[in-house]
């Protein structure tokens, strides 16, 4: 016997959570519960304003559309809607047994401009210290400073950037110029440098800044390969599909020696616990980017250890759909 529930939530995000245009003020979505045989499977479906290409509703329909017919027997669950695909692998993936438990609930800290918050985090963490700073949002000098100043003041520190294809080349060149030349390779990569991949290419080239390919994932004509200064691919689930699609780009990254990092879309305590398994089990070996969940003001159901935030529990939700 097959049973459903899709519930529906909306947390309130931190003030002042901005996601290119707009201002995030709560992350809405789905969680869909699928048991069989005694077993559970939870998933979450929440495309990401700014940056997924289907809305909520459209997710919401596609979902439905699917649970229908897996209470009436089917069994497969792709889905072109990246957010539906992901959510309903990770339900299928604990169902099955197929998503182990085994988490990796380290996190490469996120500065979204205030250095000092950093110190604190970076001098309690223990092993590998690798920190993401966000770029681009500034002058391209405090960018460089504040690199310099993390990696003279931490000298085991190794940074990730992330600039979101903010710059122009003579942009980013005004960055690569104020970075110490001896600390260019502490800079485990910038993720999107430039506007296009081919300037982003001859930014690397020139500077010697090793580069990460993220919205490109995304991008239908995008082929994971070795390339000189591509460090790393960065894989979001929600904006890129199924714990398999995943699993498939990541297997091709490591082919071609490149570092895959899995991140968030910001999603709610429980898809960033499956994206913990998901890292713990697929990239071992590297830090995923993990850490948003204090830009929200609770958990939902299944909380991250040492989070302090309450937890949402499922009794609170809306519930869109039950069989
Ligand atoms: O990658 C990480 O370490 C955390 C996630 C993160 O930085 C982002 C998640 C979602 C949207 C963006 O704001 C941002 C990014 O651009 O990578
Ligand atoms: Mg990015």
């Amino acid at each position: 016997m097959r049973k459903v529930e899709l519930y529906r939530f909306s947390l309130p995000m931190e003030a002042g959570v901005i996601l290119r245009n707009q201002r995030l003020k709560t992350r809405d979505g789905l969680l869909v519960c699928l048991t069989e045989n005694g077993k559970q499977g939870w998933g979450e479906i929440s495309p990401l304003p700014e940056f997924s290409e289907e809305t909520l509703e459209e997710a919401e329909a596609a979902t439905l559309g699917w649970l229908h017919s897996w209470v009436n027997g089917e069994q497969a669950f792709e889905s072109a809607l990246p957010s539906v695909a992901f959510g309903l692998s990770c339900a299928m993936g604990e169902l099955s047994g197929f998503l182990p438990q085994k988490a990796d609930y380290r996190k490469a800290p996120l500065c979204n401009g205030d250095p000092d918050e950093l110190f604190a985090v970076l001098g309690a963490m223990p092993g590998e210290k690798v920190a993401k700073v966000k770029v681009g949002l500034y002058e391209a000098v405090r960018d460089g400073m504040i690199v310099n100043l993390l990696l003279e003041a931490i000298p085991d520190l190794k940074l990730r950037l992330d600039a979101n294809r903010s710059w122009t080349r003579a942009k980013a060149d005004g960055f690569a110029k104020y970075v110490q030349p001896q600390f260019r390779d502490r800079i485990q990569f910038l993720e999107e440098p430039c506007k296009t991949r081919d300037e982003s290419r001859d930014f690397s080239r020139e500077t010697g800044i090793a580069i990460a390919w993220d919205e490109s994932v995304r991008e239908a004509d995008f082929v994971v390969e070795a390339e000189p200064g591509v460090a790393a691919i960065v894989i979001k689930p929600t904006l890129v599909g199924s714990i398999q699609r995943c699993h498939m780009l990541i297997e091709q990254a490591h082919k071609a020696g490149l570092i895959a990092v899995i991140s968030s879309s910001i999603e709610t305590s429980l898809g960033l616990t499956q994206l913990a398994r998901m890292a713990a089990w697929l990239t071992p070996d590297t830090i995923p980017g993990l850490d948003t969940l204090s830009l929200m003001q609770s958990q939902l159901v299944r909380p991250w250890p040492d989070s302090e935030l309450p937890v949402l529990d499922v009794d609170a939700l809306e519930v869109v759909w039950r069989r």
